[in-house]
């Protein structure tokens, strides 16, 4: 096969490949790239692969950086793109079932294609287009299927994340997995508790962020996989919900984990922030996650929002939590609730027309905790309407409030 119509990604690097290539040594696109553009799919980074050696590769430009040098990769920087360019290596003893023990750099394309995950990922082409297909990945290409590259049990051996890549790519591209690679993930599912939660999590991610994640999660059950992601071993109640949601699209990974929480069933706070924290998310995530989490508990009762609530969550964990109100049956048109936040009398608290300095400046309350607590009242009294965001009709509520409470 020989593409004629390369993405611009692949153009503006073709002169990389044919300086390797005009030294002696051969050079590749090789990985999803290579994948996706034969599927028709956009691209995002373009990997090549080399015969030459790193010390090779580096003498052939100006400026590279060693990104991961001990296990050949260089990355060659040219008019404002960097291209990771690997030398084709050969890896033995996986005693982790991680990463290679040892690493050895070869001069063969086949040698380093055939310790590649999945056929669809061992395919090689040319700066001219031509594709090298040394195991069959067209073929699987064409009849959308998962195969692992050789026996497919010594390849999650080699790196048990590739099982979660087997299902985050089902869903990704819609495609099967073939018997013989999912029954070696149903065998070796357990291996998955040696990876690091943050791998497993950027592909759960992009399972659940995914054009078809019921057939992801298909695969994931199936395989029992799902077992040995973190607190996942209870929930398989979860994904029997998840599955059988009517048809969805993710947007964000936002999404995604609220969607999660909510159909766990989590009872509060603490549970939810346990759970995340387990797959190491961001705290940003995870204040986003709690309060989408909260709009919603809040919607499920009363499909009017009060403003304190409008207020707390703001815009996005709003967009987020009716989103998925929406995919679970119980949400609002989006219009309605973005109407709703729009008026309320302010978005944000340091649009309050008093702050703490006013409060001091006019003597109002001396520095303490008391000062936080009138600036909380006075924002709930504004956001509910109870007072006008004006300086002077806040003064008079705020020495109202701090009389009470002196008396
Ligand atoms: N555990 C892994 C990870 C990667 N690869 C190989 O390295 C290539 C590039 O890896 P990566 O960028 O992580 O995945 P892609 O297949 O390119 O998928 P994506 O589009 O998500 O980048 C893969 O195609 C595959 O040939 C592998 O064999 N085993
Ligand atoms: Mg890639």
């Amino acid at each position: 096969m020989i593409l004629t119509q390369l993405p611009t990604e692949f153009e503006q690097a073709k002169p990389i490949i044919e300086t390797i290539e005009a030294a002696g040594f051969e050079a590749y696109f090789v990985g999803g790239s290579v994948r996706d553009t034969i599927l028709g799919k956009p691209i995002h980074d373009v990997d090549i692969a080399t015969s030459a050696f790193p010390a090779e590769v580096k003498s052939l430009f100006k400026r590279t950086v060693d990104t991961g040098i001990e296990h050949g990769t260089v990355m060659i920087l040219d008019h404002g793109n960097g291209y990771e360019t690997t030398t084709f290596r050969t890896e033995s003893g996986y005693q982790d079932f991680r990463r290679p023990d040892q690493v050895t750099f070869v001069r063969s394309l086949k040698e380093d294609l055939k310790r590649r995950d999945f056929t669809i990922n061992a395919l090689a082409m040319r700066a001219n287009g031509e594709v090298i297909d040394l195991f069959d990945g067209l073929a699987d290409l064409d009849t959308r299927v998962i195969r692992a590259v050789g026996v497919a049990e010594d390849r999650f051996h080699e790196d048990a994340l590739r099982m979660m890549r087997a299902v985050r790519f089902a869903s990704q591209l819609g495609f099967t997995i073939e018997p013989a690679t999912a029954q070696a993930i149903a065998d070796n599912a357990q291996l998955l508790t040696k990876i690091a939660v943050e791998r497993t999590r950027v592909e759960w991610e992009k399972l659940l962020l995914g054009q078809q994640p019921v057939r992801g999660l298909q695969a994931l059950v199936a395989s029992a996989l799902y077992r040995y992601m973190p607190q996942m071993a209870d929930q398989a109640p979860m994904l029997t919900k998840l599955m059988a949601l009517p048809t969805w699209h993710l947007a964000s990974v936002e999404e995604a984990w609220t969607l999660l929480v909510w159909l766990m069933g989590l009872p509060n706070e603490a549970a939810i922030r346990q759970l995340l924290k387990a797959w190491k998310t961001s705290n940003e995530l995870i204040d986003h996650v709690m309060a989408a989490w909260q709009v919603m508990t809040a919607l499920q009762h009363d499909s009017k929002l009060a403003p304190m609530t409008l207020f707390k969550a703001g815009a996005a964990a709003l967009k987020t939590a009716n989103t998925v109100a929406n995919l679970v049956g119980f949400g609002q048109p989006q219009a309605t609730i973005d109407a709703a936040y729009e008026a309320l009398p302010i978005q944000d608290k340091h649009a309050l027309a008093l702050n703490g300095g006013d409060l001091l400046k006019q003597q109002v309350v001396k520095p303490g905790p008391r000062m936080g607590q009138v600036l909380a009242q006075l924002l709930t009294a504004v956001v509910n309407g109870k007072v006008s965001n004006e300086s002077s009709a806040l003064l008079d509520f705020a020495r109202m409030v701090a009389d009470t409470e002196n008396d």
